[in-house]
């Protein structure tokens, strides 16, 4: 069995914690919230972020060097915006080298950085194994039920997302490997886009038609940034492309489609944000994805329309107008070549 310490202890990483300590694992939760830390430890509960019992197996920290020490591996499950703080302090309080795994979906704004990449970028290389990404269809809160999930881990080494593989997989969660960092990183980071444009539609009052649509164009617009970045096409027809898509836009869990759903009922971003008590990862991605997209010189209208609703102040409706007026063009041209 082996040490872990899981970095984050929101939704997701307490659920992963879920999956850890299941597998018998000597699983450690590290919180930067010193009251969360003690209300877990005493009551095996995290009521402000899942509503399940956490296995008593499972410590929580507060002390990033405690939780970490002498571990095999560490999962950083922070949101996007976080992980350059979080990995900073790491690379202070790590005495060994152990595999690193992150679970977080977003794309940095202006660096257009992907998380390994800030992993890389704040962390000396001698000081980790390698990075392995975890990404897929998989809301925590049926995460922590146990109910059937499935998901695909990928880095540069076949042995390290085997690893992974062999840490998370058990009979209600099962685990692929990749060997497509990036499309699998790019993947669940762009899916959060696209959820907020189903949101959107939603709020408008659209009906199942738009939201195939939006799913089914918005995987065009996924893969074809995907390529031109050095991602795999087949990559987007997996998990964490359609998959996390279709999970993305249909689930009521969705923090995504819940913040789009908002802005479709006419609330400003900011007055949406206040109201949300979970990272929504797509509001940063979609900025990232826009500006990725001028510099790559890539197609992407829905990304253009959800990012004018965002920041330029557009009205949805306007923007629903401008997409379905587009120029007529063949469905499949260019899929994965387009250039604007
Ligand atoms: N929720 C889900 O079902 C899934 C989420 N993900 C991804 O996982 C990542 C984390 O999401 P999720 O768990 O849902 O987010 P939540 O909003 O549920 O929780 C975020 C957690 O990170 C903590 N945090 C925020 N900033 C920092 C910081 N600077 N240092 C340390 N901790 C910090 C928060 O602490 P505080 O309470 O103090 O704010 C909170 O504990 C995201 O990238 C998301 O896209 C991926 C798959 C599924
Ligand atoms: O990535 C997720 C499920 O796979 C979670 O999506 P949300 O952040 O929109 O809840």
């Amino acid at each position: 069995m082996a040490k872990i310490a899981v970095l984050g202890a929101g939704s997701w990483g307490t659920a992963l914690s879920i999956v850890l300590a299941d597998n018998k694992h000597d699983v450690r939760l590290w919180t930067h919230n010193k009251d969360q830390a003690l209300e877990m430890n005493e009551t095996h509960k995290n009521e402000k972020y899942l509503d399940t019992i956490i296995p008593e197996s499972i410590i929580a920290y507060n002390d990033m060097k405690e939780a970490v020490s002498n571990v095999d591996a560490i999962v950083i499950v922070v949101p996007t915006k976080a992980i350059r703080e979080v990995c900073q302090k790491l690379t202070t309080v790590l005495m060994n080298k152990p595999v690193l795994i992150h679970a977080s979906k977003g794309i940095e704004p202006n660096t257009l950085k992907r998380v390994s990449e800030i992993i890389d970028e704040e962390m000396p290389q001698y000081i980790y194994e390698d990075v392995v990404v975890l990404s897929g269809p998989s809301h925590a809160e049926e995460v922590a039920q146990r109910q059937p999930t499935t998901v695909t881990v990928a880095s540069l080494t076949e042995e390290h997302a085997k690893y992974a593989q062999d840490l998370f997989f058990n009979e209600s969660f099962r685990v692929y490997t990749s060997d497509d960092l990036i499309g699998i990183e790019l993947g669940g980071a762009l899916k959060n886009i696209i959820a907020l444009g189903a949101g959107i539609s939603d709020g408008l009052g659209f009906g199942d038609n738009a939201k195939a649509a939006l799913i089914t164009r918005g995987l065009a617009e996924m893969t074809r940034l995907g390529v031109a970045l050095g991602a795999q096409p087949l990559s987007f027809l997996g998990l964490p492309g359609v998959g996390d898509l279709i999970v993305t836009c249909t689930s009521v869990h969705s923090r995504n489609w819940k913040a789009g759903h908002l802005l479709g009922k006419g609330y400003q971003l900011e007055e949406v944000l206040n109201q949300m008590e979970m990272v929504v990862e797509g509001v940063r991605t979609t900025k990232a994805a826009y500006q990725f997209a001028q510099e790559e010189n890539v197609d992407m209208p829905i990304t253009k329309g959800i990012y004018d609703i965002l920041f330029e102040g557009k009205h949805p409706k306007e923007i629903v107008q401008q997409l379905m007026n587009r120029t007529k063009k063949d469905e499949m041209a260019d899929i994965f070549t387009e250039r604007k």
